[in-house]
Parts: C-alpha cells; sequence; structure tokens
C-alpha cells in the first residue's frame, strides 16, 4: 500500500515523500533516524497514530464523550466541576505534544459535566510554543475520534471593540485568519479524507443554532450583557502594537487572541459543531497616550475573577445542549 508521509522541516515547508507503507519505523525517507522527539514531523500523526491515541484513552475511560471542551488561559477551573473525572496529564498520552504556558496545566479530563459526557482539556498548544499549526489543533482530531460531536472552544483576548468591558464575554460569530492569509494552516500537507474533505466551507464554521442557544443560556441565568463578534489569531507571543490593533479594528475585528481559529478549522473538517467564546482579557489601546500595557498576568487574573461564572455558564450550556438532543450543523 502506498502511504503519504510527510516530514516537515518547517511549520509551513513540508516536503512529501511516497513511501512503501511503513510509516511507524522512526525512519525518515531520507536515511535518517528521527529523533523520538521530533517535533516537527508528521509522520506521528497520521490517522493510524491518532486512533491509536483515542484507543489508549477510550481503554482507560468508562465512557464516550459528546461534548470537547478547550479550557483558555486562566479558565482551566471549567474542568473542575466535573465529577467521575479520569485525568491524564499530556506527557503521558501516546503522540501528545506538552503545554508549557502558564495558565494551560496541561491535562485532558474526562468526566461528567450536569450529568453530560465531556472531556476538557486544561491546556491548549500555541503557535508561539514553538508547535506547527497541525500539531497544535491535533488534540482536536483526538476528540473527534473518542467520540464527540461538539466542541466548544474557549478563550483569553484582548477586546477591540469598544464596547466591550474587560470581563465581558463574546460568543466567537466569525473569524479572520490572518496567520491562513500567508499559507500557515493546520490543514497545510496531505490531506486524508477520513478526517475531512480537502476543501472545507468556513462560512457557517461557528453554529448559528448554538449561538442563540448560548445567549439563551446566558440571559436566564441573568449574567448580565453578552455580545457577538469577530475574533482572530495573531502568532504571538508579543501582544500587538498600536499598530497592529488599529488595523485589525478597521477590519472589523472585536478581539484579539493567539489560539482558537486553528482547532476550530481543524474542527470543521471533521464535521463537529462549534462555539466558541472570547472572555475578554484587557483592552488593547488603539491610540499611543495609552499608557497601559498588555500582560499575561492580568489575563490570567481576569480568568480567576470570572471563573465562577463561566462554570455556571458553560455548565449549563452543556445541559441545554444535551437536552436539545446535541443540535447544531453536522
Ligand atoms: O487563547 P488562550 O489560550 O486563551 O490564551 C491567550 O492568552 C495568552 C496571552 O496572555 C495567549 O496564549 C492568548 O492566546
Ligand atoms: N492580544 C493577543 N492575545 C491575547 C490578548 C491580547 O490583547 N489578551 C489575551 N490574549
Amino acid at each position: 500500500m502506498m502511504m503519504i508521509e510527510q516530514e516537515d522541516v518547517g511549520a509551513t515547508t513540508p516536503i512529501h515523500k511516497l513511501t512503501n507503507g511503513n510509516s511507524n519505523n522512526g525512519l525518515l525517507t531520507n536515511g535518517h533516524k528521527a529523533k523520538k522527539d521530533d517535533d516537527k514531523a508528521t509522520y506521528k500523526y497520521t490517522y493510524e497514530h491518532l486512533a491509536e491515541t483515542a484507543k489508549y484513552l477510550l481503554e482507560r475511560v468508562p465512557f464516550r464523550p459528546k461534548i470537547g471542551i478547550i479550557c483558555g488561559s486562566g479558565m482551566g477551573s471549567l474542568a473542575e466541576a466535573l465529577t467521575d473525572k479520569v485525568v491524564f496529564p499530556y506527557n503521558q498520552i501516546p503522540h501528545f505534544p506538552e503545554s508549557t504556558v502558564e495558565g494551560h496545566a496541561g491535562q485532558l479530563v474526562f468526566g461528567y459535566l450536569m450529568g453530560v459526557e465531556v472531556v476538557c482539556m486544561k491546556g491548549r498548544f500555541h503557535h508561539y510554543e514553538g508547535y506547527p499549526l497541525w500539531k497544535c489543533s491535533m488534540p482536536v482530531r483526538v476528540m473527534k475520534l473518542v467520540g464527540i460531536s461538539h466542541l466548544i472552544a474557549t478563550n483569553a483576548a484582548g477586546g477591540l471593540n469598544p464596547k466591550y468591558k474587560v470581563g465581558d464575554v463574546m460568543l466567537v460569530n466569525d473569524h479572520i485568519n490572518l496567520m491562513g492569509f500567508s499559507g500557515n494552516n493546520p490543514l497545510h500537507g496531505p490531506n486524508d479524507e477520513r478526517f475531512g474533505p480537502r476543501f472545507l466551507p468556513m462560512n457557517r464554521a461557528y453554529d448559528k443554532d448554538l449561538i442563540e442557544l448560548a445567549k439563551k443560556v446566558w440571559d436566564d441565568l441573568k449574567l448580565g450583557p453578552i455580545h457577538e463578534g469577530v475574533y482572530t489569531c495573531l502568532g504571538g507571543p508579543n501582544f500587538e502594537t498600536v499598530a497592529e490593533l488599529k488595523m485589525l479594528q478597521m477590519v472589523g475585528v472585536d478581539a484579539v487572541g493567539m489560539s482558537t481559529v486553528h482547532e476550530v478549522i481543524t474542527a470543521r473538517h471533521c464535521d463537529l459543531t462549534v462555539l466558541a467564546f472570547s472572555l475578554i482579557t484587557n483592552f488593547c489601546a488603539t491610540n499611543y497616550e495609552n499608557q497601559s500595557e498588555a500582560n499575561h498576568e492580568e489575563v490570567m487574573d481576569v480568568g480567576k475573577m470570572r471563573q465562577d461564572t463561566l462554570a455556571t455558564f458553560v455548565q449549563n450550556l452543556v445541559l441545554r445542549i444535551k437536552k436539545l438532543g446535541y443540535p447544531g450543523i453536522k
């Protein structure tokens, strides 16, 4: 059987090679033995490898999760309310990368949230950590393979819309894939149809029914105002310059961060129904008079400050999603 093996020598410069199908022997086709910890090599990330990861997890979890939750910076406490937890540190999961960012514990937690079977990523992977985008979003495929149909991606973000206040929540109704404009995309490289199609539409990426449901849940809980808006992901790790923020504002961005977009692309590729929201953790200074500077401590502090509200919101949201029979685009 012929297989495509990919050696990714840079985030955006893959070399595709046809081999005789023995892709799991650590030997790249140029004859060099791959280092076991080679972060750049996609040979560990074929469908078969991710299926192996999923099998490892499912053999240790007595149920199948329906909803995946990605906890944003400082928002790991979303996973605390889970009952009957089965916790996997990322470094013990076959083929999983490791979390390196403060506020991202690095654990995959299976459990029940209000009686709903979920799996939570306490810690996500960012491009600035040195991971290519396909690697940042590989856990989304793993979550798909363990059984989820719905993904709730959360993030901390800077508020560009002047109406937003620190601590507000914005339901993401669209994104601008700025990194994708330069060809940096999690689906870059050979496509495996078992995950999804080569070309996929993104105009309905953020499920409208789920956005309406989330608004209703938020309102029913009387949690105050909630926004809907456009998110963008930059590469980071530096926060933005004033000129960059002014440009983002001009093109219609409401909140800016360094994650989520690649996860959502990967999720839609494998047909997951997606809801995403941003916790606005800081203002974005769009003029030179503003002396305040963004920093990660503030981002995490705001996460902590809003953790109870967000936990209540997410718990009620998953409950309603289950009660409604898991609505949304399939
Ligand atoms: O998007 P999450 O992971 O919530 O984190 C956001 O917060 C960090 C910056 O403080 C960046 O990693 C940015 O992406
Ligand atoms: N910019 C980019 N990423 C962020 C920000 C920000 O202002 N806040 C939290 N994550």
